[in-house]
């Protein structure tokens, strides 16, 4: 599939830049070079976080691809014109250049589409000098006199793939579906789409692929049918919408949505979603195109007498999710699953269940899990994890919490996604694996094993 690609070109000289313009940017340029007061160039020495972190995880320096060159104008010679060249190791060199006496102009995002670079109105206090610029994982507060320029954490989409034991043949397929949907859920952020528009798409394309448990792929219950769960949450309403046990639909999460949008209830069940789908004019899809040789395998072997289906899933769950945080700083938070293994006919878990299967509030931040959902339920996993940061623990703290909770207390694994409302996001799990991927700052983070963490260029299809 193509994806698409917001880089721009390598841009070292901010001075010779103008080939790369439109027109009219171009115009914008002359008459900001005709009244400018070049006020100095500005070397700022920014250290990438004493201890080398990125987002407090180790940051696998080695696996760190090209960094770019980056630069960001605003409209008129009123406004600041920053360039930032970095790299992970290196000096940030921001040439700083004002140019009158009038008020800043509404900044704007360079180069659009093509900028990897984006700059948004201070969302504290949308009228001042603040400009919020993105570029690697830094959190920095630059000062730059009374102007503030702080590295923008937003937007920032999170997705897992499920936690559980990926048999190595499916390891691959596992983590490139996480990235793609990972890109595919930011590319919606980047083109100004909200943090629910990002979840959704993100949680459709790996609905349907057919690697995860969830839309196509989804585990069977015990007569050998598809039974899906889905919710989505909106943090800024706390509107949430969600379907369990609905057949024949491809994509749940989207009937999730329809859910909280044209209805007053949080969640429809069973013949009552179909019907509700049927409503909405979504299509039914036969069943068998929901079931895939694998699926109908681990079915067949789990109806034996001696099998384990609750251990066969921790083995090789796949339940899917995102929480994303867009430009405005609204959260959101999107899980779908076709649930356990060989579960009983109308067996409900904890996806569609709102505070278990996910949960989003602008004010705390936003949670999507995975692993064994009557342990998730029993702990209410994804408002304990919230309850966590309310308290003043980080996203990774917190999240680190509420699974260490839930494996003390009922001995069950599993894995999140948790983001903040500043951007800072987390990935953690306690069983041995769980599929997840990230993009912040044009970055994409992923990983599979316990303590793994690759970053690549998003704009660098893998
Ligand atoms: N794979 C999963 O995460 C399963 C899901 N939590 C459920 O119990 O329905």
């Amino acid at each position: 599939m193509k994806e698409t690609c917001y880089c721009p070109q390598p841009r070292d000289v901010p001075a010779t830049d103008s080939q790369s313009l439109d027109s009219s940017e171009r115009e914008g340029e002359a008459e900001s070079e005709q009244s400018s007061l070049f006020s100095g160039l500005l070397l700022l020495l920014l250290p990438l976080g004493g201890d080398g972190t990125v987002n407090g995880t180790a940051a696998p320096q080695a696996r760190t691809s090209s960094v770019r060159r980056r630069a960001l104008s605003f409209e008129n010679g009123g406004s600041p014109d920053v360039h930032i060249g970095s790299s992970l190791l290196s000096p940030i060199v921001a040439s700083w250049r004002r140019t009158s006496h009038l008020p800043p102009p509404a900044p704007r995002i360079f180069h659009p589409p093509s900028s990897c670079m984006s700059a948004v109105p201070c969302f504290k206090c949308q009228s001042c000098y603040h400009h919020h610029l993105q570029d690697l994982c830094r959190k920095q507060l630059l000062l730059i006199g009374e102007n503030h320029i702080s590295i923008a954490m937003l937007p920032v989409i999170a997705v897992h793939g499920g936690a559980g034991h990926i048999p190595k043949e499916r390891a691959e397929v596992s983590c490139a579906g996480v990235r793609e949907a990972a890109r595919g859920g930011y590319s919606v952020l980047r083109a100004g789409g909200s943090a629910m528009d990002a979840v959704v798409e993100a949680v459709t394309m790996l609905e349907n692929n057919p690697s995860y448990n969830a839309g196509r792929g989804s585990v069977l219950n015990v007569k050998g049918e598809v039974e899906m769960d889905a919710i989505v949450m909106d943090g800024r309403t706390l509107a949430s919408g969600a379907v369990s046990a609905v057949r024949r639909v491809a994509n749940p999460v989207q009937l999730a949505r329809m859910v909280m949008d044209k209805t007053n209830h949080l969640c429809l069940t069973a013949e009552g979603a179909s019907q509700f789908a049927r409503a909405m004019g979504i299509p039914e899809v036969p069943e068998e195109s929901l079931i895939t040789d694998y699926a109908r395998m681990r079915w067949k072997k789990n109806l034996a007498p001696d099998a384990n289906p609750v251990e066969c899933q921790m083995g090789k769950m796949g339940t899917v999710g995102a929480v994303a945080v867009d430009a405005e700083g609204n959260i959101a938070c999107a899980t779908s699953t076709g649930g356990m293994i060989n579960k009983m006919e109308g067996r409900v878990g904890d996806t569609p269940c709102i505070g278990c299967g996910g949960y989003a509030d602008n004010k705390v931040g936003a949670v999507s899990p995975t692993g064994h959902g009557e342990a998730i339920m029993k702990v209410v996993l994804s408002r304990l994890i919230l309850f966590h940061m309310e308290q003043g623990k980080s996203a990774e703290e917190a999240s680190d919490l509420g699974l260490a909770y839930m494996k003390e207390r009922v001995q069950g694994l599993g894995g999140v996604v948790t983001v903040d409302p500043k951007g800072n996001w987390a990935a953690r799990f306690s069983s041995l694996q769980m599929a997840w991927a990230a993009v912040q700052n044009e970055q994409l983070h992923y990983g599979l094993y316990i303590g793994e963490h690759f970053t690549e260029s998003a704009c660098e299809p893998s």
